[in-house]
């Protein structure tokens, strides 16, 4: 995938997520970074950069440019899709990953501004065109796609699970807790937010919370539409994330080693998303993981005839990996267009 043409790629939001699609992307011979949005000034993002970067001496600062020895990228200080001058970059493709923009509305402002399509890092909160897991479903991505999310990572962890184990076993229903790193819009302290939950301190407590995976289950995986539940606990921890996932088979004869061998050969299927771990880990050893799930073989139990429950790993730099394996999906399709014409 990814053609001849370098993709020209835009950025709006240069937070955790954003920073390790560029340092991705600066990794990238097929992908150029053209312009960054953040409400941020130029150089505490690059200092923010830096201080996470695996070699953050690359990436330099030159005025209002993020510059490296293969691409220069122009840092936007702007807070709203609208005001975002997307054409004048020319970019195919603008990936918001500013978590706060996933309406319909906020999207059509980045088509409006000049951008080609517009993929958002999270699922959306009202109407998209597709929902896209490339390895997934990536069969329905359609070239005229406008506004594509690219689920998130819970999501992709989960149905990374969902489509190995469905292959070889038939599945009734399930239910899915995903333990949670504290996100950047939860409180610090006590503080009086949308949410009565997320008003509380996230260093401090355990915090109960939703999560939509369930509902948009349906659009990656169909036959999975209403089947399991979702939710998130939100522990005190900066990185790392677990999937706790427990399923209803249709069969008694499964046993929790042969939900392992599955997933052990469903590792093999997606090398550079899922891998299976036989080793005792903890949510630190997954920090700098690129993979989207890491299954845990160790937390497979059994219990009565039908019921199976599961553990796995993630944290963020694997979805950034996906959502560039969205970009050049699309640029797949694009170029494929363009030779054919
Ligand atoms: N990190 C996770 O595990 C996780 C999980 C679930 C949801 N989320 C949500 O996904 C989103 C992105 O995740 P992240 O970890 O990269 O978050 P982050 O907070 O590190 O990054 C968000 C970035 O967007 C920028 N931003 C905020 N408002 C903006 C605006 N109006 N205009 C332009 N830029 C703006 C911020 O300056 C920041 O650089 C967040 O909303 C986060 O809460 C994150």
């Amino acid at each position: 995938m990814g053609g001849a043409r370098r993709i020209r790629l835009g950025i709006m939001g240069f937070g955790q997520t954003g920073r390790q699609i560029y340092e991705l992307a600066s990794a990238s011979p097929d992908i150029d970074v053209i312009a960054i949005a953040d409400v941020g000034r130029a150089e505490i993002l690059h200092y923010l950069l830096q201080s996470e970067a695996r070699d953050p001496k690359q990436f330099r600062l030159d005025g209002n440019f993020l510059v490296t020895d293969s691409q220069r990228t122009r840092l936007m200080s702007i807070d709203t899709p609208a005001e975002m001058p997307w054409d004048i970059f020319e970019v195919d493709m603008v990936i918001d990953a500013t978590g706060i923009y996933g309406s319909e509305a906020h999207m059509q402002s980045h088509l409006a501004g000049g951008a080609r399509r517009v993929l958002i890092r999270t699922l959306p909160e009202d109407n998209i065109d597709q929902v896209i897991i490339p390895e997934i479903n990536g069969d329905v991505a359609d070239i005229r796609d406008r506004m594509v999310s690219a689920g998130s990572p819970t999501t992709t962890a989960l149905c990374f699970l969902l489509q190995i184990l469905s292959e070889q076993f038939v599945i009734e229903c399930g239910s899915m807790t995903t333990v949670h790193a504290y996100t950047s819009d939860q409180a610090l302290q006590d503080y009086a937010g949308s949410d009565y939950r997320r008003s509380r301190s996230a260093p401090k407590n355990i915090i109960p919370n939703g999560h939509d995976a369930g509902r948009w289950l349906g659009h990656i995986l169909p036959g999975f539409a209403g089947k399991v539940h979702t939710s998130t606990l939100n522990v005190p921890v900066q990185e790392g994330c677990l999937l706790d996932t427990t399923l209803v088979l249709d069969a008694d004869d499964v046993s929790a080693e042969d939900v392992n061998e599955v997933m052990r050969a469903g590792a093999k299927k997606f090398p550079q998303s899922v891998a299976v771990v036989e080793d005792p880990i903890v949510s630190s050893d997954v920090l700098g993981s690129d993979y989207s799930l890491l299954f845990d073989t160790k937390g497979t139990l059994k219990a009565g005839e039908h019921f199976i429950k599961t553990l796995g790993w993630y944290e963020t730099r694997g979805h950034a990996a996906r959502l560039l394996d969205v970009a050049r999906l699309y640029a797949d399709l694009d170029q494929r267009e363009e030779a054919a014409s």
